[in-house]
């Protein structure tokens, strides 16, 4: 039996329903493995904004830095868009992602059998597809200064700059070999080195880096070609390095391999602190606080939460096995669900993966106790 405090961070839109959802599943692994999860409560985004006026409040910063381990939801709506810079709710996301060195954003991108035909894609390409996006999160054009709108020359004039420094790259780099000198052996390193200086250093580091790993294979790929190789041929990637922004875009391109952008979990890990699992999508104003938002995102980000800090292989086990298990029920959320297919809530999903994890462990019990 283990005891660890989670921080969770709801945020705005569907990141209170589909957290509450993972807390849940969390509660279900609890009581089928004899832990104690303890869950303290913070406000992040827009609701911080609102309720503190600042995005991410100190006291959130203080919560999540004395906890093992954070869960946020998502944050945004269009409640704050027109807000300035340093109160858009996105800027919490990016603040507490700084503050806490949560530099190594991993996204896996998993082929689920049953939701073949969810995915726009054609069976036979995504058939097997199983790779991870590792993607650089504290650097890059979103930290970058100068960053701003100024006149110059009588001119309006904007900038947003690409920075990094020499151990930000190798950092993030040297975690993509290492991922994938524990899978299949193969980085694929996406830049713009074509045009970009930045990109160019990006190449030269990850070459440095592959030195100290012969078994692993690495190729690169300029970022616009990998965007298409997404679609073209997906099984031919195993790990994908990226900078911070290419990483964005490429993994919400990669989540319809899976049939939905509600199905990709992320890990945010820092090797300083606490890490931090979200998925990767965002509040989805379009259907916030209507029970239809698919909860699995956040539910496999708590999976990787248990394997990852907490060491819990076989509770992560349990809850992906769960997922799996009512997929191949047929139990779909309305982003997955094709035509004629019952469509369940967020809720009666949640439900559905809770008592998959409660009966597997009973089956189990029943079999350890008669084998
Ligand atoms: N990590 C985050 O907190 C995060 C990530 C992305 C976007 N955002 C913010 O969210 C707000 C909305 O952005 P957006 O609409 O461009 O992106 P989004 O990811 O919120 O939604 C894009 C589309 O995907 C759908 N979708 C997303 N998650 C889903 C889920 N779990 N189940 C079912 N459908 C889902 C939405 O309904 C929408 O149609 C913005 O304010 C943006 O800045 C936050
Ligand atoms: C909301 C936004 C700042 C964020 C990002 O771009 O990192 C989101 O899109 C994500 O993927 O987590
Ligand atoms: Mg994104």
């Amino acid at each position: 039996m283990g005891a660890y405090r989670i921080a969770v961070l709801p945020g705005d839109g569907i990141g209170k329903e589909v957290t509450r959802g993972a807390i849940e599943v969390l509660q279900a692994i609890a009581t089928r493995f004899n832990h104690q999860f303890e869950f303290q409560y913070g406000l992040i985004g827009g609701e911080a904004i609102d309720q503190k006026g600042t995005p991410l409040p100190a006291e959130t910063l203080d919560m999540c830095r004395q906890s093992d381990a954070v869960l946020l939801g998502a944050v945004g709506g269009p409640k704050w868009d027109g807000n300035p810079p340093h109160l858009r709710p996105e800027k919490g996301l990016l603040a507490i992602r700084k503050e806490m060195n949560l530099f190594a954003n991993l996204r896996p991108v998993k082929f689920y059998a049953s939701l073949a035909d969810s995915s726009p894609l054609k069976a036979d390409i995504i058939q097997d597809v199983d790779f991870v996006i590792v993607r650089e999160l504290t650097g890059g054009l979103y930290f970058g200064k100068p960053s701003g709108r100024r006149v110059e020359n009588g001119e309006e004039t904007v900038v947003d700059t690409l920075l990094y420094k020499r151990e930000e790259m190798t950092r993030i780099i040297t975690v993509a070999f290492e991922l994938a000198s524990k899978r299949k052996k193969k980085v694929t390193s996406v830049d713009k080195a074509n045009v970009l200086e930045s990109s160019r250093m990006w190449r030269e580091i990850a070459e440095e880096v592959a030195k100290e790993f012969p078994d692993v294979e690495l190729e690169h790929m300029l970022v616009d070609n990998a965007a298409m190789q997404l679609i073209r041929n997906p099984k031919q990637f195993d790990v994908i390095v990226t900078e911070n922004m290419f990483g964005d875009i490429l993994s919400d391109e990669a989540s319809m391999l899976t049939g939905s952008l509600g199905m990709l979990p992320s890990a945010s890990l820092s090797t300083t602190g606490p890490s931090l699992y979200e998925p990767i999508h965002g509040s989805a104003p379009d259907i916030a606080g209507q029970n239809k938002a698919n909860p699995i995102a956040t539910i496999l980000s708590s999976a990787m939460m248990l394997r990852l800090s907490f060491g819990l292989h076989e509770e992560a086990n349990a809850i992906e096995r769960a997922v799996q298990q009512v997929l191949t029920s047929g139990y779909r959320t309305a982003d997955v669900a094709k035509k004629g297919q019952r469509v369940v809530s967020t809720k009666e999903m949640v439900d559905e993966i809770k008592a998959a994890i409660l009966d597997d462990g009973a089956i189990l019990h029943i079999m350890a106790v008669y084998a």
